[in-house]
């Protein structure tokens, strides 16, 4: 059977948390329906003790009655989870600090201390009839045992779940794989795995996670969070679907949309490159790679990009040969002259270097017509073999076409 994985979307709180990234009340409404439409069942919906306009908008998301848990993230105090108890939420997150170097720095804590204000907490919490989550800021770099100690105190007092999150961006897939592993099999409740994305790994660090057990893992879309972001819910979601083994629930060919919409709402521009959502990734240029897609699109296509709801793009650009170019044309009604095929590549190698750019269709088209009515001129004067000769020398010597 399927093991089914949830996502904690945070995209409204800690990708909030990206440099000058402040949602509207309206935003943080629509974004809540769209994800809970694209299938996501938790949402960390913001931090309440910010102060009454964030109470005032967690309330209006809560009052939309949306089938999600709204999860309000909290560190472990009576201030936060008065605000809490104020905004209407289900469901806490508690955070405290789980390594010495944050223990010590923020809080003047020691690990007894620490594990004496979690229990004190989450009993409170829970007393208060939350679902109660702690979150173990900076897990990566704390004591195993102590981390071990943090989820036995939290589960007797009543916390369905540990976040173990990599706050920093420290590990690798492998170090997470087994520091999940390793507290998995102790743990009488829940993990969940927190990544951020400093070394560019919060993606595969999250599926290392998942694989090592953990049942959840915390997401934003476009990956927007502190500094380098989070996991990008698009990436973890696709990934999951295209290697098995676990079932996110989420509507895949809803992310496109998604990603859109929380770009606008963050007035971030998305990456070309970006991984399901960006405008190029699945856009085709080389020569090479069209000619084999064209043949078999498993050729060059790892993720059908069918399965996100988006659609392959040929390109015709510096790299394009004269499949690409015939195949192109032949949208346009125009059939690709075997004897001007070498010329028109070069023709168009040019054109895209020169302006460091692509062709458009009717660009193409226009280009191909002209040197059409080249070759007939050269064809009126009885010396089509000219124009060989020509496209030819062009050929060897692109760059002295005329
Ligand atoms: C890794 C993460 O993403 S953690 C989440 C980060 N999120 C945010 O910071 C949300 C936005 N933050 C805010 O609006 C504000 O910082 C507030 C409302 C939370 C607090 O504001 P202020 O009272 O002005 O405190 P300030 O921001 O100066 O400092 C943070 C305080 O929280 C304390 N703190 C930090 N983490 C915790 C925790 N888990 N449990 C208890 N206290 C904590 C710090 O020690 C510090 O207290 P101090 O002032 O006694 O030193
Ligand atoms: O403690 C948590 O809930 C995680 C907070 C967080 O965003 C992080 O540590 O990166």
């Amino acid at each position: 059977m399927t093991r089914h994985v949830s996502l904690n979307d945070t995209t409204l709180r800690d990708g909030e948390q990206a440099p000058g990234v402040a949602f509207t009340t309206t935003e943080k409404l629509e974004i809540a329906e769209s994800l809970a439409a694209a299938g996501v069942t938790e949402i960390e919906i913001g931090t309440p003790v910010m102060g009454v306009d964030e109470i005032e908008t967690i309330r209006a998301v809560v009052a939309r009655r949306l089938p999600v848990r709204l999860m309000a993230w909290c560190r472990m105090t009576s201030l936060d989870l008065d605000a809490a108890i104020e905004s209407g939420v289900q469901a806490v997150n508690l955070s405290l600090p789980a390594s010495d170097i944050q223990l010590a720095a923020k809080l003047g804590l020691d690990k007894a201390g620490a594990l004496q204000v979690i229990d004190d907490m989450v009993r409170r919490a829970a007393a208060a009839g939350f679902f109660v989550a702690v979150g173990c800021e900076d897990a990566s770099r704390a004591n195993r045992d102590h981390l071990a100690r943090v989820i036995e105190t939290a589960a007797r007092a009543g916390a369905s779940r540990v976040r173990l999150a990599d706050t920093v961006g420290v590990l690798d897939p492998f170090s997470t794989f087994e520091l999940v592993a390793q507290l998995v099999v102790q743990s009488p409740i829940d993990l969940e795995f927190h990544a951020h994305n400093d070394l560019g790994l919060a993606g595969a660090n999250t599926l290392a996670a998942i694989r090592a057990g953990a049942r959840h893992a915390s997401v934003t879309v476009l990956g927007l969070g502190e500094r380098a972001g989070n996991a990008a819910l698009e990436e973890v979601a696709a990934a999951m679907a295209v290697f098995g083994g676990a079932d996110t629930g989420i509507e895949l060919t809803a992310l496109p949309g998604l990603a859109a919409e929380v770009a606008w709402a963050a007035r971030r521009q998305t990456a070309a490159t970006k991984p399901v959502v960006g405008a190029d990734v699945f856009t085709h240029e080389s020569g090479i790679h069209v000619a084999g897609l064209l043949k078999d699109s498993r050729t060059y296509q790892g993720l059908d990009p069918a399965l996100v709801g988006r659609c392959r793009r040929i390109v015709i650009g510096k790299h394009s040969g004269a499949t690409a170019i015939a195949h192109v044309l032949s949208e346009s009604g125009r059939d690709l002259d075997p004897d001007l095929a070498a010329a028109m590549v070069a023709r168009v190698r040019r054109e895209a270097a020169e302006t460091k750019s692509t062709l458009t269709a009717t660009q193409l088209v226009e280009l191909y017509d002209k040197m059409c009515s080249e070759a007939s001129v050269f064809e009126l004067c009885g010396s089509r073999s000219a124009v060989r000769a020509r496209a030819k020398a062009t050929v060897l010597r692109p760059g002295r076409m005329q």
